[in-house]
């Protein structure tokens, strides 16, 4: 595992994705490394464009590339918009991978996910799991590309000598996350709905699944540090998983939240609902052994992330306006 100093000060850093929840945590941690930040907007540039990708690149020359722009959603979007997740991400890898090897980019991180393991892998799930056995059905498409952009990292690396990485961060939550009722991950879904029957006095909560499967969370800003942190001091093929090495079962999970909202109702499960992978917990030993981990608890994380929830008026505002024909009008959009 070879370990190098890279500077990103006074680099052009391109942060692909940078109105995500990613990529905003990135901007807010790359702001202390004086570093030029490109930035491009969907608008202007679709990353799915390979040849606008590839004029950008040109015109652009990012020295450094974090490519955090993806197709995201929690299981529901995962499961339902399989053709988008599978086409999206495809694209975006290849796209972006290819222009920055092309456009002399000295330095990418490739963002994967812990659902790129195994569905029964053994937990936790060390990195060199990967492709030893079936996925879990409900992200097969998204974790194929996942994995097609791991790849592409990696056989430029081999081929060209790109310093091209790969991260492997597990399930995230916090600021600028995506509240969507039926699209969002699992965090900021009871953010909402917990919140949502505080306010208008609802006496119970319907939680998806069993609550019995087990997941790691991390705080979005923990994830951008340790990014910066291997970004600058990580140069090897092998995948670095990025949590906090701790789990916890869908119902312990929703009484934390719950708690922390002040929720005071009953919490039921509605099993017609997906559980998804039973259990999903990174090992961290390989991030450990390389000098990070994670600051942020999950109590701590919780309150940080509904404090931020309640001040993003694209969601509070326009949620006690009409939650439902919001939901069915945007139905394609996961973000909206
Ligand atoms: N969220 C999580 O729990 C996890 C995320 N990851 C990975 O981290 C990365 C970031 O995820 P996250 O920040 O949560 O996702 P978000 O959905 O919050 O952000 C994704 C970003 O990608 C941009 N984007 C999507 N499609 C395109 C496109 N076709 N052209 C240009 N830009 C596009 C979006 O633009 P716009 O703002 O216009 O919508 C947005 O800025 C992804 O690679 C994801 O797979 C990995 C593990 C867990
Ligand atoms: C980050 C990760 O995100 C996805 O995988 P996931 O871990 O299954 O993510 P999730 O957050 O949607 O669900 C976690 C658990 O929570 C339960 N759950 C309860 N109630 C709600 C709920 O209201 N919404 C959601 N979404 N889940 C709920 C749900 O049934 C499941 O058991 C993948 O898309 C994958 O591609 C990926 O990378």
């Amino acid at each position: 595992m070879a370990s190098t100093a890279f500077e990103l000060k006074g680099k052009r850093v391109f942060v692909a994705g940078h109105r995500g929840m990613v990529g905003s945590a990135l901007m807010r941690r790359l702001a202390r490394e004086q570093a030029d930040l490109l930035t491009v907007s969907r608008s202007q540039i679709d990353l799915r464009d390979q040849a606008a990708v590839n004029a950008w690149f040109a015109a652009k020359r990012p020295q450094a590339v974090f490519l955090a722009a993806a197709k995201v959603g929690g299981i529901v979007a995962n499961n339902t918009l399989r053709a988008e997740f599978l086409y999206d991400n495809l694209a975006i890898a290849t796209n972006v991978i290819q222009a920055a090897h092309a456009n002399g980019c000295e330095k990418l991180m490739f963002f994967g996910s812990s659902c790129i393991y195994p569905r029964l892998a053994p937990q936790p799930l060390r990195e060199d799991s990967m492709l030893t056995g079936p996925l879990e059905p409900t992200n097969e498409p998204y974790a194929i590309a996942k994995i097609a952009g791991i790849k592409m990292a990696e056989a430029y690396r081999s081929q060209y000598g790109s310093d091209f990485i790969s991260v492997m961060p597990t399930n995230l939550y916090g600021p600028g996350d995506n509240y969507h009722p039926e699209y969002s991950h699992v965090v900021a879904a009871l953010i909402r709905r917990f919140h949502e029957a505080k306010v208008s006095g609802a006496g119970n909560v319907v939680v998806w699944g069993t609550g019995t499967p087990r997941r790691e969370f991390l705080y979005v800003d923990d994830l951008a540090d340790a990014c910066i942190h291997l970004m600058k001091t990580y140069s090897s093929p092998e995948l670095v998983n990025i949590g906090t090495g701790e789990e916890i079962t869908i119902a312990e999970f929703a009484l934390l939240v719950a708690a922390a909202i002040g929720f005071r109702g009953e919490i039921g499960f509605d099993t017609s609902r997906p559980d998804g992978t039973p259990r999903k917990l990174l090992d961290v030993s390989r991030l450990g052994r390389l000098g990070w981990r994670a600051q942020i608890s999950l109590q701590e994380g919780i309150q940080l992330a509904y404090r931020a929830y309640l001040a993003d008026s694209r969601w509070t505002a326009r949620v006690t306006a009409c939650p439902d024909k919001r939901a069915q009008g945007r139905s394609q959009n996961t973000r909206r």
